[in-house]
């Protein structure tokens, strides 16, 4: 059995308890949301207005498409890649290999969809299915957390996460003990944040969009905005697939229930929510105003590109001629901070892009309502949160440099506010 990481190691998300009470809070907030967004008075605050009962919940038809879909995800990920990426060094020295093909499967699964729906597939009747599928998602979730957790029983030390292995079952089957679970070359943790989850919300965008079509006789500008906007964010991550194996969700949190639900389920089924919201109540958009709407989320695109560009290349090449002209602070560690360019504007500029981008794709939900800013909502906070997790890493990894880098550059995330 692997053993765990101490007593002394610190505890993130309140602890067990804290870890317990969002194991349930999460996916009562996701159906809650499910709920409210079809519901008449579609409040964010307060109860839904009613409950549904466990034959709303439960379909073997949604098992069966949800099952489907994930193994047409798998097969995707299985096919010949046109690179295969290598990931960080990892405690033993070794470094993983990754297929690079997301975008691949993004239009592979457009051309299926697309010869599907020439076919007679009734793609609009997928939103009447959102909640057993959600419910299948969530299911599959906890099936699979505890497939991870009893997995990492029989991992090596080395292969075990600086986080989620403190001997609290709770705690750590929520935050996951194993840091990149795989049988051969499928790794769960890399497949489950980029495939079934993103590439299944930008699928359940576009039946929204059907079904707005079928009763109104056609889409809204409303609804095209959300769906194009959400559309060029997961084509994003997907065509810079690579990029993600330095976030933090690769190169340190292990793959537990957080990550688990949060990929295949919170992320189609809440990322959704503007997209919901449009179907149950249709919002007017003028020209002029989707004009400003398209005006912020190219801002926020263009902050969120740039900055994450710009550190990636600096990571991959620092002499390469983009970046090689920046000002840099030297670390012990030989590794070197930006400071200046985006990373000099303020500590998170991908944060600030991407809750520009947050802010864009609410706006064409109108003002009359709260519900479709949750995300936005949510997302300050995830963010904010996760930016302190991760200064305390770099707090720990860098030392005094990362000290000299907070006095250079004071703000956060948005210059002169936070
Ligand atoms: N839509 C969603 O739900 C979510 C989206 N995101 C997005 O994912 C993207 C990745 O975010 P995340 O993984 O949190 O973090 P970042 O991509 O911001 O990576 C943080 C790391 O960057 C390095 N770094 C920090 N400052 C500097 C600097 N000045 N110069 C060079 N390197 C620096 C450090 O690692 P090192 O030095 O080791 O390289 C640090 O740990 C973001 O755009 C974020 O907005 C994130 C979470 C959820
Ligand atoms: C509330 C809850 C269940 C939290 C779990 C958090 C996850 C939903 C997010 C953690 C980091 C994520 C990232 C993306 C999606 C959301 C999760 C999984 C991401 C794939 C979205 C697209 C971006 O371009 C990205 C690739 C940078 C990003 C990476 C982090």
């Amino acid at each position: 059995m692997a053993p765990t990481q101490g007593p002394r190691a610190p505890l993130e998300f309140g602890g067990p308890l804290g870890a317990a009470a969002l194991l349930l809070l999460l996916p009562a907030t996701m159906f809650h949301l499910l709920l409210a967004a079809r519901s008449g008075p579609a409040r964010l605050l307060g109860p839904p207005a009613s409950l549904p009962g466990l034959e709303a919940l439960w379909s073997p038809r949604a098992l069966l498409l949800w099952l489907a879909w994930l193994g047409l995800q798998a097969a995707l990920y299985l096919l010949p890649a046109r690179k295969v990426a290598e990931g960080q060094e990892l405690k033993d020295k070794s470094r993983l290999r990754y297929p690079i093909n997301g975008f691949q499967a993004l239009v592979l699964t457009a051309l299926l969809v697309g010869l599907g729906m020439s076919a007679g597939l009734p793609l609009g009747a997928l939103p009447e299915m959102l909640l057993p599928l959600a419910f299948v998602a969530t299911l599959t979730a906890f099936i699979f957390s505890l497939f991870l957790y009893m997995k990492a029983q029989v991992a090596p030390v080395s292969a075990l996460a600086p986080g989620g292995n403190s001997g609290n079952p709770i705690y750590d089957f929520f935050l996951g003990r194993e840091l990149n679970p795989r049988i051969c070359f499928f790794d769960f943790k890399y497949f489950c944040e980029l495939r079934p989850g993103l590439i299944g919300w930008v699928l359940i965008n576009l039946a929204l969009l059907m079904k707005e079509a079928e009763l109104q006789g056609s889409p809204s500008l409303a609804m095209w905005l959300v769906n194009g906007f959400q559309l060029l964010y997961v084509g994003d991550a997907l065509w810079h697939e690579e990029a993600i194996l330095t976030t933090m969700d690769i190169t340190h949190d292990g793959f537990g229930f957080m990550l688990a639900f949060g990929d295949i389920a919170w992320v189609p089924f809440t990322y959704s929510l503007q997209a919901q919201f449009l179907l149950h109540h249709p919002q007017p958009l003028g020209l002029p105003m989707a004009s400003v709407i398209c005006l912020i989320n190219a801002i926020g695109y263009y902050i969120f590109r740039g900055a994450n560009s710009q550190k990636n290349t600096f990571r991959k090449n620092p002499s390469d001629p983009r970046v090689a002209g920046l000002e840099t602070i030297s670390t012990a560690t030989g590794r070197k901070l930006l400071v200046s360019g985006w990373w000099g504007m303020v500590r998170h500029p991908n944060y600030l892009g991407d809750l520009i981008m947050a802010l864009a794709w609410s706006l064409p939900c109108g003002v009359s309502h709260l519900l479709p800013y949750f995300y936005l909502l949510y997302f300050t906070a995830l963010l904010v949160h996760r930016e302190a997790r991760d200064e305390r890493q770099c707090l720990q990894k860098y030392g005094l440099a990362w000290q000299e880098y907070c006095r250079r550059v004071p703000y956060r995330i948005m210059p002169y506010i936070y």
